[in-house]
C-alpha cells in the first residue's frame, strides 16, 4: 500500500503509545520554537482574509489561534471538543494508513508534534504541528467539514479491504489538503497544504497556470498528484455540503472497481466532461521541469 509518505514504519518509535500518540509535552517547546510558529501566523494570517474560506476563517476565531506560540492542546481540545467532538492528538510524525484512518474515524487528528526550522520556512516534505494545526485544524471546527473528515477516516479504513487506498488517498489530496470552494467573493482555500503555505496560497488562486477544475467525486479518484511541489490541478468545490453529501452518499465499491480497471489520469490533463474552470498554461510546471 503506497501512500504519499513511503517512508512510514509500521511500529511505534520508543516513547509513543500503540496508537502512535505521544505527550504534546507543551511546556518542553522552546521560545525558539514558539517564535517560528508566531512567524509563520503573521505571515499566513495577514494573507489570508479574501483568501481562505470563511469556514476556515471563523475557525481561526473559534478556536482562538490568535493566541501567540504553539497551541497548548489542553486549551485548544477544549474548544474544539465544544465545537465539533473534534481534538488534536501529538504524533512524532507520519503514522502508517490503518492508524492514520482510525484516528480520524475517532475524531482525533494527528498532528506531528515539532515544527520547521528556518531553513524549512518555505517548503518542507513532512506535516509538522504549523501545517498540522494551522492548515487542517480551523476546518475541523466546522461542523459539516468535521462530519467530512470522520467518514473519511472510516472510508479510508473500508478503501484498504478494496486495496483502494491510491484512490482515496488522492480524494484527500484534492479536498483535505488542497481543496478549493466557490464562495459569493470568488474562489478560496479550504486545503491545509495551500492555506499553511504562503506562496501556493497566492499561486492557487492568482495564477493562470493551474488547472482549475469544478469537482468531480470518479474524476478526482482517478487523477495523479504531485507531493514535491505547487499542485498542477486544483479541483473547486460549492459547498461543504456538496463535499459531505456526494461522498457520504455514494458508496464507492462500485466506483474502485470501475477506476482499477481505467488509468490514472495523467496529471494536468482534461477529460471532455470536466467542468474547465481555468484552463491553465502550466507554465510554472513547464518552467520548473527545465
Ligand atoms: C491516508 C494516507 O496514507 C496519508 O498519506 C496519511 C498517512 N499518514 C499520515 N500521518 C500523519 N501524521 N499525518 C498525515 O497527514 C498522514 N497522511
Ligand atoms: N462513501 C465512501 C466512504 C467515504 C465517505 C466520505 C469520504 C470518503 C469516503 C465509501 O463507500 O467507502
Ligand atoms: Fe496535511
Amino acid at each position: 500500500m503506497e501512500s504519499q509518505f513511503t517512508h512510514v514504519h509500521d511500529t511505534p518509535p520508543p516513547g509513543a503509545a500503540a496508537d502512535w500518540t505521544i505527550s504534546q509535552n507543551w511546556d518542553a517547546f522552546t521560545a525558539d520554537e514558539h517564535a517560528m510558529w508566531d512567524r509563520l501566523f503573521a505571515r499566513q494570517s495577514e494573507m489570508l482574509p479574501g483568501r481562505a474560506a470563511d469556514a476556515f476563517l471563523r475557525g481561526i476565531d473559534v478556536l482562538r489561534l490568535e493566541k501567540p506560540g504553539i497551541p497548548d492542546y489542553r486549551e485548544l481540545n477544549a474548544r474544539l471538543m465544544a465545537a465539533t467532538g473534534w481534538q488534536v492528538i501529538a504524533v512524532p510524525g507520519l503514522v502508517p494508513d490503518e492508524v492514520f484512518f482510525d484516528h480520524l474515524a475517532n475524531r482525533r487528528f494527528p498532528a506531528g508534534n515539532f515544527i520547521r526550522t528556518p531553513q524549512q520556512l518555505d517548503y518542507l516534505q513532512e506535516p509538522d504541528v504549523f501545517h498540522d494545526v494551522f492548515g487542517h485544524v480551523p476546518m475541523l471546527a466546522d461542523p459539516v467539514f468535521a462530519d467530512y473528515m470522520v467518514a473519511y477516516g472510516e472510508g479510508g479504513l473500508r478503501s484498504l479491504k478494496f486495496d483502494a487506498l491510491k484512490q482515496l488517498a488522492r480524494l484527500y489530496w484534492y479536498t483535505v489538503e488542497f481543496g478549493l470552494i466557490r464562495e459569493a467573493g470568488g474562489l478560496r482555500i479550504y486545503g491545509a497544504g495551500i492555506v499553511s503555505s504562503f506562496a501556493e496560497s497566492v499561486f492557487a488562486l492568482d495564477s493562470d497556470s493551474p488547472n482549475r477544475i469544478g469537482f468531480d467525486l470518479a474524476r478526482v479518484m482517478r487523477t495523479d498528484y504531485r507531493i514535491d511541489d505547487f499542485q498542477q490541478n486544483y479541483f473547486v468545490i460549492n459547498s461543504l455540503d456538496q463535499l459531505l453529501d456526494t461522498t457520504v452518499n455514494t458508496d464507492f465499491a462500485p466506483l474502485y472497481a470501475k477506476n482499477a480497471a481505467l488509468p490514472p489520469i495523467p496529471i494536468a490533463d482534461f477529460l471532455p466532461e470536466d467542468e474547465v474552470i481555468t484552463r491553465g498554461t502550466q507554465e510554472y510546471a513547464l518552467a520548473k521541469s527545465g
